[in-house]
C-alpha cells in the first residue's frame, strides 16, 4: 500500500506516513482501576413485561430488511439502478434521515448479565431502525446510499452518527474494513467510472474538532478555521486534500490520518474518541479543480458521556467529556431552533455547529445514525440519544414538498433552487432564543445535567424504557388514546427501583419506597435551592468571563490598528483585514456564550419557579 502511495500523488507526504510510526497525539490513559459503577436495575418482574409489550408501531417506519433477505449483489449494481430496485424514489428527496442503530451486547455486559432492554424500543420517527444483527452493510444501504446520486447531481450530503460512548458510532462510519465510508467510496466509484461523469475527480480531506479546534489530520494537525463562502456553505480553510483514484487509496489516506486522530480509554470504550472526526469526499470538476461539485461528509462525533461513564479518568479525559458535552449541547440547541423554526439558529454555538451548519440549512441532504446500547444500564442515554433522533427527524422543513418525495422534481432543478434557500446562521438575540443550551464555565455535573436532563419533550419517551420521573416533561400527550394504550402499562415502580441494586426485587416494598421518597423530598428541596444557587452563580461567572474576553478582544484589535502604518502597505490593510474578521468572529461566539447563558438562567428559573407553585 505504501508503494502504491509513494507512486501515486502521495509522494509529498510519504515521509510524513513513514516518520509517523506512532499515533502523534494518542491520548494515552492510564490504566486506571474501575469505580463500581452505580447500575440502573430494571426490576426483572418489569421485564417480561417490557417484552411482551408491542412496540408502537408508526406508519412511517419502514422496516429494515433482514440481512438474509439483503440481495448479496445489491451494492454491485449502479446507483441509480438500486434506487427503484431497493430503495423508494422518495428517499432521495428527504432532507433528513434518521436512523437508530443498535449495538449487541458486547462481552462485558454479557458477562454481568445484563439483558438487552431495547428491543421494545421502536422510535415511529425514524426511517430505520436497526436491530444489533444488521450490518453496516444494510444501515449504509438505507442512510448513506442514497446521498451518493445526490453529490453527483451537484448537492452536499452529510452522514453523521450521534449516540453515547461506546454505542459504536466509530464502529459504524469509520470501521476500515466496512465502515459507512468505505462502501459509500465503492459506490463513488463505480459511479466515477460511468462516461458521464469522467469530468469529476474524487479527493479526500480529514479533520478532527478537539477542544473547540479544527486540526488536520491529513496535515501534522495544522490548524484549520471554518468559514462561510458566502453562499451558506461552509468551508474549511487551508484544509489539505488528496486525490484518489479508488478504495483502497480513500482507505490508505484514512488509515493515515487516523494515526493522528485523538482518542483515549474511558471506563466505556477502551479507544474512545475524545474528537468529533470529519471526513469529506469532494468531488471537483477535472477541467477546473477549484470548483466542488459535490461533497459527502461523514462525521463520527465524540459520545456524549456521564462522570460515570469515563471511569476514573484523569483530568484530560474529565476535561475533554465536558468540551464534548458541551459541543454536543450546542449542537442540541441549534437543532432545538431549527424546530422552532427561529429565524436564527446559533451555529457559531461551537465549533461542532459551525462546521455542521451546512447539512441543516439550504439544500443539503442530511442522514443521522443514532446508535444506542443496548443494556439497562444505559437506558436513561438510550432515551437521550432517541429523543435527540425524534426531534431531528420532526426539523422543519419536512412539509416542504421538495423536500418529501415530490417525484416530478428533478434533482438538479432542485438543487439549483435549493442552493441559496437557508435560514441565515447568525447569533441569536435574546428577544428570538429559546435556549438551555451551555455555558463555557459550567462544571462537567451541571454539563452532563443539561444533556442529560433537559431534554425535548417527545413522545419517544412514552416506550417501556422510561424511567419514572418527578418531572413531567416528556409526558406530554396530546391524544387520550395513546395515553391509554402507551402510558397505562407503564404506571410503574418507583424510581428508586431502578437505580438501586435490589437483593430481592420481587420484595421490593413499593409503599416502603414510597414513603421514603416523600420523606426525602422536603431535604431535596433545599439541597435544590442550594444546587440552582450554584448554577446561578457560575452563569454569573461565565457573563463576567465573557466581559473580560469581550474587552481583551478590543485591547487586541486596538493595537492592530494602532501599528498599522497610515500609508499602509497592501499587506498592511490585509493583516487588519484578517485581524477585524478574527475579533468578529470571536466576538460572535462570546455574544452566542451570553445569550445562552441568559436564556439558560431564564429558562430554569421558569422551570423553578413551576416547582415551587
Ligand atoms: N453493531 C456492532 N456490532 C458489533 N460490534 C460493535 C457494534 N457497534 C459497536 N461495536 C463494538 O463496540 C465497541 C465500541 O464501539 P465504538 O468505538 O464504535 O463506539 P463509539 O460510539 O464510537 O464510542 P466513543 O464515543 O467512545 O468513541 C467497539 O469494540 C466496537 O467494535
Amino acid at each position: 500500500m505504501k508503494n502504491k502511495l509513494q507512486s501515486r500523488q502521495y509522494t509529498k507526504t510519504s515521509e510524513h506516513i513513514a516518520s509517523r510510526k506512532r499515533p502523534v497525539s494518542v491520548v494515552k490513559a492510564s490504566t486506571p482501576e474501575r469505580k463500581p459503577v452505580r447500575r440502573m436495575t430494571i426490576a426483572p418482574q418489569t421485564i417480561p413485561r417490557i417484552q411482551q409489550k408491542p412496540t408502537y408501531k408508526d406508519r412511517r417506519l419502514s422496516i429494515l430488511p433482514r440481512r438474509e433477505s439483503v440481495a448479496p449483489d445489491l451494492l454491485q449494481q449502479p446507483v441509480s439502478k438500486l434506487k427503484t430496485a431497493a430503495i423508494p424514489y422518495n428517499e432521495l428527496h428527504q432532507r433528513i434521515r434518521v436512523c437508530v442503530r443498535k449495538r449487541p451486547l458486547n462481552k462485558r455486559e454479557t458477562l454481568s448479565k445484563e439483558a438487552d432492554i431495547t428491543s421494545i424500543v421502536g422510535s415511529h420517527t425514524v426511517e430505520l431502525h436497526a436491530e444489533s444483527h444488521v450490518t453496516n452493510k444494510d444501515v449504509y444501504m438505507r442512510t448513506a446510499q442514497p446521498l451518493i446520486e445526490y453529490i453527483f447531481a451537484g448537492g452536499n450530503g452529510t452522514c453523521f452518527a450521534y449516540g453515547q460512548t461506546g454505542s459504536g458510532k466509530t464502529h459504524t462510519m469509520l470501521d476500515s474494513t466496512d465502515g459507512l465510508y468505505v462502501l459509500a467510496a465503492q459506490d463513488i466509484f463505480r459511479m466515477l467510472s460511468q462516461p458521464t461523469n469522467s469530468h469529476l475527480s474524487a479527493n479526500v480531506g480529514f479533520y478532527e474538532i478537539y477542544q473547540g479546534q479544527l486540526y488536520d489530520l491529513l496535515n501534522q494537525r495544522a490548524k484549520l478555521t471554518a468559514r462561510d463562502d458566502g453562499n451558506n456553505n461552509v468551508v474549511i480553510a487551508g484544509l489539505k486534500e488528496f486525490a484518489i483514484k479508488d478504495k483502497e487509496d480513500l482507505i490508505a489516506v484514512f488509515e493515515y490520518g487516523n494515526q493522528g486522530r485523538t482518542t483515549g480509554k474511558t471506563g466505556v470504550n477502551n479507544k474512545s474518541s475524545r474528537s468529533h472526526a470529519v471526513l469529506q469526499i469532494i468531488l471537483r470538476l477535472k477541467d477546473k479543480p477549484s470548483e466542488i461539485h459535490g461533497k459527502l461528509s461523514f462525521i463520527d462525533l465524540a459520545g456524549s458521556e456521564r462522570g460515570v461513564d469515563r471511569g476514573d479518568a484523569n483530568n484530560k479525559t474529565r476535561l475533554e467529556g465536558a468540551e464534548i458535552n458541551k459541543s454536543l449541547l450546542a449542537l442540541k440547541e441549534c437543532i432545538r431552533a431549527l424546530d422552532q423554526d427561529r429565524k436564527h439558529a446559533p451555529f457559531r454555538g461551537s465549533k461542532l455547529t459551525q462546521v455542521l451548519r451546512d447539512c441543516f440549512v439550504g439544500g443539503a441532504r442530511t442522514c443521522m445514525i443514532a446508535t444506542i446500547s443496548p443494556n439497562s444500564s444505559n437506558a436513561e442515554h438510550t432515551l437521550n440519544t432517541l429523543r435527540y433522533a425524534d426531534r431531528v427527524k420532526q426539523l422543519k422543513g419536512e412539509s416542504d414538498p421538495r423536500l418529501t418525495g415530490d417525484n416530478s422534481t428533478d434533482i438538479k432543478t432542485e438543487l439549483s433552487t435549493n442552493r441559496n434557500i437557508g435560514i441565515r446562521e447568525e447569533e441569536e438575540t435574546a428577544e428570538d432564543g429559546q435556549s438551555v443550551a451551555n455555558s463555557y464555565t459550567m462544571d462537567e455535573d451541571e454539563q452532563v445535567e443539561n444533556l442529560l436532563d433537559i431534554d425535548f419533550p417527545s413522545e419517544v419517551a412514552m416506550n417501556a424504557l422510561n424511567t419514572p420521573t418527578n418531572n413531567n416533561r416528556f409526558w406530554k400527550v396530546s391524544n387520550d388514546d395513546y395515553q391509554e394504550r402507551l402510558l397505562k402499562p407503564l404506571e410503574s415502580p418507583p424510581s428508586e427501583i431502578f437505580f438501586s441494586n435490589l437483593s430481592d426485587p420481587f420484595d421490593s416494598k413499593p409503599l416502603e419506597l414510597l414513603r421514603k421518597q416523600e420523606e426525602k423530598k422536603s431535604k431535596c428541596d433545599l439541597e435544590r435551592i442550594r444546587k440552582f444557587m450554584k448554577f446561578h452563580r457560575r452563569q454569573i461567572k461565565d457573563l463576567e468571563d465573557c466581559l473580560k474576553e469581550e474587552t481583551k478582544l478590543i485591547a487586541k484589535l486596538s493595537l492592530a490598528i494602532n501599528s498599522t502604518d497610515e500609508e499602509s502597505q497592501l499587506e498592511d490593510n490585509e493583516n487588519l483585514k484578517q485581524e477585524y474578521e478574527n475579533y468578529l468572529n470571536d466576538l460572535n461566539e462570546i455574544s452566542t456564550r451570553v445569550t445562552i447563558g441568559m436564556r439558560m438562567v431564564q429558562d430554569k428559573a421558569k422551570s423553578e419557579l413551576d416547582q415551587t407553585k
